[in-house]
């Protein structure tokens, strides 16, 4: 599959996407804990876009930022040119848990619900919505089951289906296959692809995983370690093949960029 292209970016068309100079903090009882510093990146139009960093960098942090349930105290993230300040269907979120269907509603009724609950579409029109995208992610022959009734990778293309069928501006994943085996969240990942192929939707994708960074993303952001601040933007077309000027695969210089640090720590005692 090829996965290059060209995106908007290259275009010189305006972000979809502006996070600049964001700040975001967690006020606790005792602690004042700094998650992100002064965090700058754009999203443009069928980006694949990529937050990579090791844990409690605060990627899930600046998802829930762009997703409007925290606001930061530096810095402003825009959508379309707007400032947010709340969360908006134009905004849906994906995560990693295996729970986030409502268990009493069949695989269909999930998908319908988040279209009707928002007020996007009702009735037959939320119907056919839905199985479009049910049929996408092929689960067509499981729309009248039940969640307990399916596998954790068929949770998870439910969930990338509810998500997909609001058609947002821009989908949100927080680490959605980090649950899967490995088997299937291989699976997943070209699966994932394929339906970038047949709907170039913008994603922001959070993990923490180095191949899948090289694989779903064609631009991926490292983070460094708490708080969080950006170190590289890097590109990539998903075959992580070895760049003739530096001679080394991308995932070997992320992986040098990622840690350096840590090793000139320990060189240095
Ligand atoms: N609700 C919260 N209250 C206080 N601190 C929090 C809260 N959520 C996250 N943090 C802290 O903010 C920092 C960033 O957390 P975040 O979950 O965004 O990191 P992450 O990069 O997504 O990590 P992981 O890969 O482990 O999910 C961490 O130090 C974490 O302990």
């Amino acid at each position: 599959m090829n996965q290059s292209h060209i995106t908007a970016q290259d275009k010189g068309f305006a972000p979809l996407l502006d996070v600049r100079g964001v700040t975001l903090q967690y006020k606790t009882k005792d602690h004042l804990v700094t998650a992100t510093y002064r965090v700058d990146f754009q999203v443009y139009g069928s980006d694949r876009y990529v937050l990579l960093g090791p844990s409690g960098c605060g990627k899930s942090t600046l998802l829930k930022a762009v997703g409007g349930y925290l606001q930061p105290v530096e810095g402003e993230i825009m959508l379309k040119g707007k400032r947010i300040t709340k969360p908006g269907p134009d905004r849906v979120m994906v995560f990693q848990e295996f729970d986030q269907l409502l268990p009493w509603k069949t695989v269909k009724q999930n998908v319908m619900f988040a279209l009707e609950a928002s007020g996007k579409l009702r009735g037959r029109e939320a119907e056919d919505k839905a199985m479009h995208y049910i049929e996408k992610v092929n689960l067509a022959k499981f729309a009248d089951s039940y969640p307990h009734m399916l596998s954790g990778g068929m949770k998870q293309r439910v969930a990338i289906a509810r998500g997909m069928a609001m058609e947002p501006d821009i989908l949100l994943m927080d680490e959605p296959f980090a649950a899967l085996d490995a088997l299937t969240r291989r699976k997943m990942q070209e699966e994932l692809l394929q339906l970038w192929e047949d709907t170039r939707f913008t994603v922001l994708f959070v993990t923490h995983s180095i191949p899948e960074a090289v694989k779903i993303g064609n631009r991926i952001l490292l983070l460094s370690p708490h708080p969080g601040q950006v170190k590289a933007e890097l590109n990539s077309d998903g075959s992580d093949a070895v760049d003739p000027t530096s001679g080394k695969r991308l995932s070997e210089r992320i992986h040098e960029l990622l840690f350096a640090d840590q090793v000139e720590e320990v060189a240095h005692g």
